[in-house]
């Protein structure tokens, strides 16, 4: 019996899709080879059709609208690589499941935010929906949660899912530079996202992580329930004071099950300069998980980049070429349970910055506030300063965060505080 190829329609022909249209042409024996049959494409969609996109696409279709290819009766695979949570993206995807194509997509945006009723329609439709690429670009993250890991309780996912903020951070550390000459740099290297708020905001970090913790609870999709802090409020004094203290500060995404709930955040946040996310550097991503029988699994490897991204979605392609279906968040949609929200409950140490008023009793009064709150400081310093602005440093013994938010209104309520403070997590062991 002659095996059929496996026909792709590929919408959005940017850096990813470009990437996956390079290996399927540069690695056709070796696709053949691994999953039993060849896989083509059949057709692709773009906004624009005449573009040099550096790669042959003249053996190709061309549609117009990416719903139209989705549909089309010679499309086995609809490969979505166009981004947006809303629009074309999903529409075309949408259609696809509802002919009971099974998709392929990078688009972390759409899933963080539509992935339980993608997953309900695929499912319904006895189609796959798959999205390696999405979390942490090359690294095969959902596949070591949904396959390898499953036979554990997962009790925690945490790690660095936004390159571009890492790069940023560490940049910052090793110029001196701040974060707007820094940032300035990474836009002109073309490191930020069209909408840069994105990146150094922690959205798309956050969509990463509401995608992962899913999985790895088998709860809903749950975006809304991320705290989310960017790091833009981060100055080149921190990560100084920072590194002083043996801390590396970077944009560190937590997920954890704990008995009250699901705790889900992205935020700035001083993680051990010795600890393997400590030692990150530049644009790599790292995903730490920790499951009951495993303990802990370190992944780390380029978050983005045509290469990585497209190495990633390949993976599906080839799964899905060998017949293999799995629902999309490791299992039936139907089964994913609403989460319980208790963000900011775990207790942990912060870093406190902030710039007094230089007056007698001001440090005291700060003090006093942080006691009556039932904040316990841990170390404490003011730094050298030549106008009237004192810059202190407070790091406290763990506390719940929702404390410390409260403490630090009545800390601003004393008046003696110039400006906002800046309030970082310590990670928690
Ligand atoms: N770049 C990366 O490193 C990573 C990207 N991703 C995700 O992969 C997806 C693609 O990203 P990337 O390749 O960087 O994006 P690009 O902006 O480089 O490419 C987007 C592509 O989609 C096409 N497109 C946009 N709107 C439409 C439309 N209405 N109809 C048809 N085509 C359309 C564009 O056409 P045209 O070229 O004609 O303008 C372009 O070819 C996104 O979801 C992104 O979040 C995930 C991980 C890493
Ligand atoms: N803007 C993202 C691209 C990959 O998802 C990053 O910097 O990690």
């Amino acid at each position: 019996m002659t095996i059929q190829p496996l026909r792709l329609g590929i919408a959005g022909l940017g850096t990813v899709g470009v990437g996956v249209v390079r290996i399927v042409q540069e690695h056709a024996a070796l696709l053949t080879a691994r999953t039993g049959r060849a896989v083509s494409i059949t057709a692709v969609s773009a906004r624009s059709r005449n573009r040099d996109r550096g790669v042959d696409l003249s053996g190709y279709g061309w549609e117009d609208d990416p719903v139209t290819l989705a549909r089309r009766e010679d499309v086995d695979l609809f490969v979505e690589l166009m981004g947006g949570s809303d629009g074309p993206a999903k529409a075309a995807t949408e259609a696809a499941l509802a002919a009971g194509k099974p998709v392929v997509t990078a688009n972390k945006a759409m899933l963080a935010l539509h992935g339980q009723a993608l997953a309900e329609l695929a499912e319904a439709n006895d189609a796959a929906l798959r999205f390696e690429a999405a979390v942490a670009g090359g690294i095969p993250v959902v596949k070591t949660l949904v396959e390898g890991l499953a036979g554990n309780a997962i009790t925690r996912v945490s790690g660095v899912m936004n390159g571009t903020c890492n790069y940023i951070l560490t940049r910052m550390e090793s110029s001196g530079l701040p974060y707007a000459d820094v940032f300035k740099e990474a836009d002109a290297l073309g490191y930020l996202e069209a909408d840069p708020n994105l990146d150094v905001g922690g959205i798309d970090a956050g969509h990463k992580l509401a995608i992962l913790s899913a999985i790895a609870f088998g709860t809903q999709v749950d975006f809304d329930g991320v705290q989310l802090q960017g790091i833009e409020r981060v100055s080149i004094d921190d990560i100084h004071r920072a590194r002083d203290m043996g801390y590396r500060i970077k944009l560190l995404g937590e997920a954890r099950i704990t008995a009250a709930g699901v705790e889900q955040s992205m935020r700035p946040t001083l993680v051990p300069a010795d600890s393997p996310l400590g030692q990150l550097e530049g644009g790599t991503n790292m995903v730490v998980i920790e499951g009951d029988a495993v303990g802990q699994i370190v992944l780390r490897g380029a978050g983005a980049g045509e290469g990585p991204t497209a190495s990633a979605v390949m993976g599906d392609v080839c799964d899905i070429a060998r017949g293999f279906t799995l629902p999309p968040f490791g299992q039936p949609a139907a089964t994913l349970t609403k989460p319980v929200r208790a963000n900011a409950a775990t207790e942990c140490a912060h870093y406190l910055r902030m710039s007094l008023r230089d007056e007698p009793g001001a440090l005291a009064r700060v003090a006093t506030v942080l006691g009556q709150s039932g904040i316990s400081i841990d170390r404490m310093r003011q730094y050298d300063h030549p106008g009237d602005d004192a810059p202190v440093l407070i790091v406290t013994h763990p506390c719940a965060p929702s404390d410390l938010s409260a403490a630090l209104q009545g800390v601003v309520a004393t008046g003696v505080v110039n400006g906002d403070p800046i309030a970082l997590q310590i990670q928690i062991p």
